[in-house]
């Protein structure tokens, strides 16, 4: 396989959560798309530098915080970009076009409103996601379980599944309604169950089952881009179907020895960062996690971690 150019961009957020994308300029490949900004990593640069380098030369910014968020390979008909993205929090200097392009601040929703080129669109999903994932314990009534995901919106909780495995399916339906209604404006709620339900809750997004995945992966996504798809994954063969399903995210579970799971080998961290590198994705990291683990799991190249007990407050 040959050489992949190595690139270094940059997912630029100001504290107000707005994101800073410019228009490459026409006499550039993929002239006239929305980029992230960034470019080439030099012979023995490392990709910090690089990134600074390019903000420098690009905006006139100077680079202060920055946390890798996604790796993503890809195949323009034979030239392979690995785009190393990172998230930077931190900079000084007030960005401009410097090499004359137009620059924009844009809220992480309208994003998929701009063209980026074919490699962007795991990245736009990762700039769009938080780093936390919430999944719902078990054994709750509806009642604890709305009050529990009321106090996640108020902590900051962006993201979350409503899981109830024991819970009897009107049950599960009554609550989801409930639940969709409280996350409205302010959080992006996934829902688990059979497909069969899909066309009910357009507001919530889906959170496939390893066991869903493994079934229905050869028949590709169950609807458009637009409502998040996730998925269940625990080894390299899931992560390939989830690829297959072009599914938005994944959780990739365990991580740690866990109480949900006591049966299940952990992945480890090694284990894991070696599971995403070959994957092009944004993914949370399951089992065990809290959010003192969030700079580990960010290093193993994931999006950030889920959890149960790790973001539950009540
Ligand atoms: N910076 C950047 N490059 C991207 C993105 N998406 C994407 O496919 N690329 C590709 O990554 C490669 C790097 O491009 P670049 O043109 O920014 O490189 P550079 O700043 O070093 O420019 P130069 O070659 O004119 O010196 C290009 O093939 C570009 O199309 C993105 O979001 N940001
Ligand atoms: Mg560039």
């Amino acid at each position: 396989m040959s050489e992949s150019i190595h690139v270094a961009a940059a997912v630029i957020r100001a504290t107000d959560g707005r994101v800073l994308i410019a228009r490459r300029p026409d006499d550039k490949p993929h002239g006239g798309l929305w980029e992230f900004p960034g470019g080439k990593v030099e012979t023995g640069e490392t990709v910090e530098a690089a990134l600074a380098r390019e903000l420098d030369e690009e905006l006139g910014i100077a680079v202060t915080v920055a946390r890798p968020l996604i790796r993503v390979t890809h195949d323009y008909s034979g030239k392979r970009v690995l785009l190393d993205v990172w998230e930077v929090t931190g900079f000084s200097g007030a960005p401009r076009g410097a090499e004359g392009q137009s620059i924009v601040w844009v809220a992480p929703r309208a994003l998929t409103d701009y063209e980026f080129p074919a490699a962007n669109q795991p990245v736009v999903a990762a700039a769009r996601l938080p780093d936390r994932y919430l999944v719902t314990p078990q054994d709750l009534t509806a009642q604890q379980l709305l009050q529990g995901v009321r106090a996640a919106l108020d902590s900051g909780i962006r993201l979350i599944q409503l899981r109830a495995p024991d819970m009897f399916s009107a049950d599960y339906r009554d609550m989801a309604v409930d639940a969709i209604g409280l996350c409205a404006g302010r959080a992006q709620l996934m829902l688990k169950g059979p497909f069969e339900w899909l066309g009910d809750f357009p507001a919530a997004g889906w959170h496939l089952t390893s066991t869903q995945l493994r079934e229905h992966a050869c028949r590709g996504r169950p609807f458009p881009v637009g409502r998040w798809l996730a998925a269940s994954c625990h080894d390299a063969e899931e992560l390939a179907l989830a690829t297959e399903m072009e599914v938005d995210f994944v959780t990739l579970s365990p991580i740690q020895p866990t109480r949900t799971h006591p049966e299940a080998v952990p992945l480890g961290w090694a284990g894991a960062a070696a599971l995403l590198d070959n994957f092009n994705r944004p993914a949370y990291l399951l089992g065990g996690m809290t959010p003192a683990d969030l700079p580990q799991a960010m290093q193993a190249g994931a999006q950030g971690i889920a959890s149960i007990r790790g973001l539950w407050r009540v």
